[in-house]
């Protein structure tokens, strides 16, 4: 396992938000994990990098490469960020500075995680720019320049910069056309083929969940519901709600992302 959650609760001072999960992620995985808005996916995401609103509590265990995420000091917790485990978010601008050149932003990751040469940094910036589709010429824009689904791509660019164990991919399609996330998902999968981090992918798209996850858990007001194989879910769900979940959504044929949608991004290759 790359990533054991065990009982974990997230609390404001009035209620329990998220309710005593426990989930593992294996090495190498893609983990969906699904639930109608609201549900705590995102608190979940968020206490796992100690990044949880000021107002909440996280209370449990998490254990990340023989570490206890929940009782890292803050510093310990803000460089694993970025560098073993790695977020990707739906806010995409958010991502970004607005008057900081996307070099700017690669630079200060570097930075910040220690890589001591700025011709190291200037070159990692460049290939991971073009392994992600982009040409090394965007490092000039601002964000306001590219499209979203090139931001995106260079969020996830960024993240994936000091090869990180674990991805946890926040709803990253949800801001962009339905072609763009494609072609986002399918840049994630060939990612993951190539470094091999595992990915804890959350979202409330059950058709990314068919293509794409190996296994599932469904989340229902702060706790899961059922988990298990993509297989397994699909064809035998358990719970009432996962089944109106996946009967909610139709069966649509994936658009092949080799077809050009005749709205090629600028910049990319
Ligand atoms: N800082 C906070 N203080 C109090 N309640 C919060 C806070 N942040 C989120 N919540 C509440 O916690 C619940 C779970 O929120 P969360 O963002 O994890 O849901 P989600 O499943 O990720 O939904 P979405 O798909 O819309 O992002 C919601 O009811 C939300 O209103």
């Amino acid at each position: 396992m790359i990533l054991s959650i065990e009982q974990l609760s997230v609390r404001s001072r009035e209620k329990a938000l998220v309710h005593e999960v426990t989930l593992s992620i294996r090495k190498e995985e893609w983990f969906a994990l699904v639930g109608q808005s609201g549900s705590g996916k995102s608190l979940l995401s968020q206490a796992i990098g100690q990044m949880l609103p000021p107002n909440l509590a996280a209370h449990g265990r998490i254990f990340f490469q023989g570490l206890d995420l929940l009782r890292l000091p803050p510093s310990r917790a803000r460089s694993l960020r970025g560098s073993a485990l790695a977020y990707v978010f739906q806010d995409y601008q958010g991502s970004f500075t607005p008057f900081r050149t996307i070099g700017q932003h690669f630079e200060e990751y570097q930075k910040a995680h220690g890589v001591a040469s700025a011709g190291v940094r200037k070159q990692q910036a460049m290939e991971a720019l073009e392994s992600v589709g982009l040409d090394g010429q965007l490092l000039s824009r601002y964000p306001f320049q590219l499209s979203g689904g090139q931001l995106q791509r260079a969020s996830i660019a960024i993240a994936l910069l000091l090869s990180p164990k674990l991805l946890i991919a926040d709803e990253i399609t949800t801001a962009l056309d339905s072609v763009s996330g494609h072609r986002i998902l399918q840049l994630l999968a060939d990612k993951q083929r190539q470094t091999g981090c595992a990915i804890l992918f959350i979202t409330h798209d059950w058709r990314h969940v068919r293509r794409y996850a190996q296994r599932i858990a469904v989340m229902k007001e702060g706790k899961i519901v059922e988990s298990g194989s993509k297989q397994h879910i699909l064809e035998h769900p358990q719970h009432d709600y996962t089944r109106r979940l996946i009967q909610a959504v139709p069966v649509l044929p994936v658009p092949d992302s080799n077809l050009s949608s005749g709205l090629m991004e600028v910049g990319q290759r």
